[in-house]
């Protein structure tokens, strides 16, 4: 894969986002020097030869990164502004994102136009939709479905890799839908957060298919949206870059997006929990995990009943829009009923059973709307006995989740084991402390043990044969974000079920 410096000039041009090339101390608005075709690219001085094109991006960019950069060879550099070094050519931008964006596609080739691309938003459910579309599709290409999400990816269909970031880089994402289509994947499923378009991770990407799932407040702090309106507005921009949307009819202010597809004139079906006047809804099946899809006008042929492997209503929503999504790319109805009732999501609803018969959840939940809507199932489910509850709330950012949590809690829970979930730069014991100050129902019994694995075991050995263990917010996740290092932890699965066999 390759640019030539005439490429990338034409390309910040055309899409106007040149301020001027720097050479030898003078500026320019044409190419100053011979032309010269780049073979690398990258946003990180660690990882630079003299052939590299180098991105200078990021909060906290330092000109010695630079400098360190030019030590080993770098001789051009992108940046949104110019700096007072000793390399062959600047390139100065005005928006550095939008360059990567623009830049890496034209590097690797627009690989996005050799794949079947389907982008998932939304607050909640975005990774369990995304498998259970890969779990339909896989069935229907025979495994050719790559998958980007918050917490593995995988670029052959087969073998999955943690991820850094829910949507990852431009540079990485086209690097990565690349490496996909060199493997033969036909379909890409990814999720795509509010941030990549907030950060231009997914500037002038077009899906095939964009779905809507819903939205609640959440992600609002210093590094991630001032506002629930920001929050939304950047989540919205899916709309746009969809050439068919799928949009959930309960989302909070549907009408808005409604309206704003219809406004771009993006062919768009609805969908419900419950209400007929969405393109199709879902009702309960004669087992709780089953459900029929109704519709008044079945135009996708897709009304049938469906099984799935994952308890919870919420998951019904996620299968019925990602059933949507299949149909829409052909999958034969039978092709998804298939892949449906195979569908498991690592970390989501997984259940254990104790020796002495107690119900254990591990479950993603970590925000008020998965915290709730995971509680009363497990109370509705399992009215008998107590609901024992395993939780944290992660450090320096979503900082209102620890208010969320404490009033959930009081509503739904009858012992609280409060722990450490991703503290990163904060003491998970005031983290802690904060969601306790907010559990004000006296009859909740509150425990703090910071320890992650000592919470879970604690939670076990409490629980009676009619008790309830749920265990929310890291499912399967390996580490531990303490203080700026991912540190290794077992995961929640892992821990519960190796003391339930102990
Ligand atoms: C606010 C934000 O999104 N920040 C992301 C962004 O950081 P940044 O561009 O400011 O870069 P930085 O990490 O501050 O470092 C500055 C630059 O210096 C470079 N560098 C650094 C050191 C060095 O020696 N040499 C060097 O060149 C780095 O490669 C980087 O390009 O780019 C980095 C990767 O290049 C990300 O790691 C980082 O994500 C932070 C850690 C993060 O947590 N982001 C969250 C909020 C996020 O994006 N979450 C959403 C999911 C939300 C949801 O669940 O819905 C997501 O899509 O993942
Ligand atoms: N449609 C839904 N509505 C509400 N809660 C949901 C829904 N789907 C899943 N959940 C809950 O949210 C948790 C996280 O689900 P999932 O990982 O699929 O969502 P996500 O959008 O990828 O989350 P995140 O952005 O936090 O990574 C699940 O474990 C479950 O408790």
């Amino acid at each position: 894969m390759t640019i030539s410096l005439q490429q990338i000039e034409q390309l910040l041009k055309e899409n106007k986002l040149l301020k001027e090339f720097t050479h030898e101390n003078s500026w320019h608005y044409d190419l100053p020097i011979e032309n010269k075709t780049l073979t690398h690219l990258s946003y990180d001085s660690r990882n630079v030869t003299s052939e590299t094109l180098f991105f200078c991006k990021g909060a906290s960019f330092k000109e010695e990164y630079l400098m360190s950069a030019l030590t080993e060879g770098l001789q051009i550099y992108v940046s949104e502004i110019p700096f007072d070094v000793d390399a062959h050519l600047g390139i100065i931008v005005t928006d550095i994102r939008k360059a990567m964006a623009i830049l890496s596609m034209a590097f690797y080739d627009y690989p996005q136009s050799k794949l079947k691309l389907v982008a998932f938003t939304g607050t909640k459910g975005k990774t369990t939709s995304a498998y259970f579309l890969k779990y339909m599709l896989d069935e229907y290409n025979n495994q050719k479905t790559a998958m980007f999400s918050t917490m593995n990816s995988t670029l052959d269909g087969k073998t999955y890799f943690k991820s850094h970031l829910t949507t990852p880089e431009s540079l990485d994402l086209y690097r990565m839908m690349n490496e996909a289509v060199t493997n033969g994947m036909t379909h890409l499923v990814m999720e795509v957060s509010s941030q990549a378009y907030k950060l231009n991770r997914v500037y002038q990407l077009t899906f095939d298919i964009g779905i809507f799932l819903n939205i609640s407040p959440d992600h609002i702090s210093p590094i991630e949206h001032p506002t629930f309106d920001d929050y939304y507005y950047c989540k919205r921009q899916l709309i746009h870059h969809s050439k068919q949307f799928i949009v959930n009819l309960d989302t909070r202010n549907v009408q808005l997006i409604l309206e704003e597809a219809q406004n771009s004139q993006i062919p768009t079906v609805t969908y419900s929990a419950t209400n007929k006047q969405a393109n199709y809804h879902w009702e309960k099946g004669s087992t709780s995990t089953s459900f029929e899809v109704k519709s008044n006008q079945d135009s996708l042929n897709l009304c049938a009943t469906y099984e799935l492997g994952l308890m919870g209503d919420f998951n019904k929503d996620n299968a019925l829009a990602s059933i949507i999504a299949a149909r829409l790319l052909d999958v034969p109805i039978e092709t998804c009923q298939k892949g449906l009732k195979k569908a498991t999501v690592p970390g989501r609803m997984e259940q254990l059973i104790q020796k002495n018969g107690s119900k254990v959840y591990i479950d993603y939940a970590h925000n008020k709307v998965s915290l709730t809507n995971l509680l009363s199932f497990a109370k509705q489910e399992h009215h008998d006995g107590r609901i024992i509850t395993v939780i944290g709330s992660t450090g320096d950012k979503a900082i209102s989740r620890r208010k969320d949590f404490g009033e959930v809690l009081n509503d739904y829970t009858d012992v609280a084991i409060l722990t450490s979930d991703d503290p990163g730069n904060e003491h998970p014991h005031d983290i802690a402390k904060e969601i306790s100050r907010y559990i004000v129902n006296d009859s909740v019994e509150q425990h703090i043990e910071l320890d992650r694995e000592t919470a879970i075991k604690k939670a076990l050995s409490m629980a009676t044969s009619q008790d309830t263990v749920i265990i929310a917010g890291k499912g399967r996740d390996l580490y531990q974000k303490i203080a700026g290092e991912d540190v290794a932890y077992a995961g929640d699965f892992t821990i519960a079920e190796r003391t339930i066999n102990e």
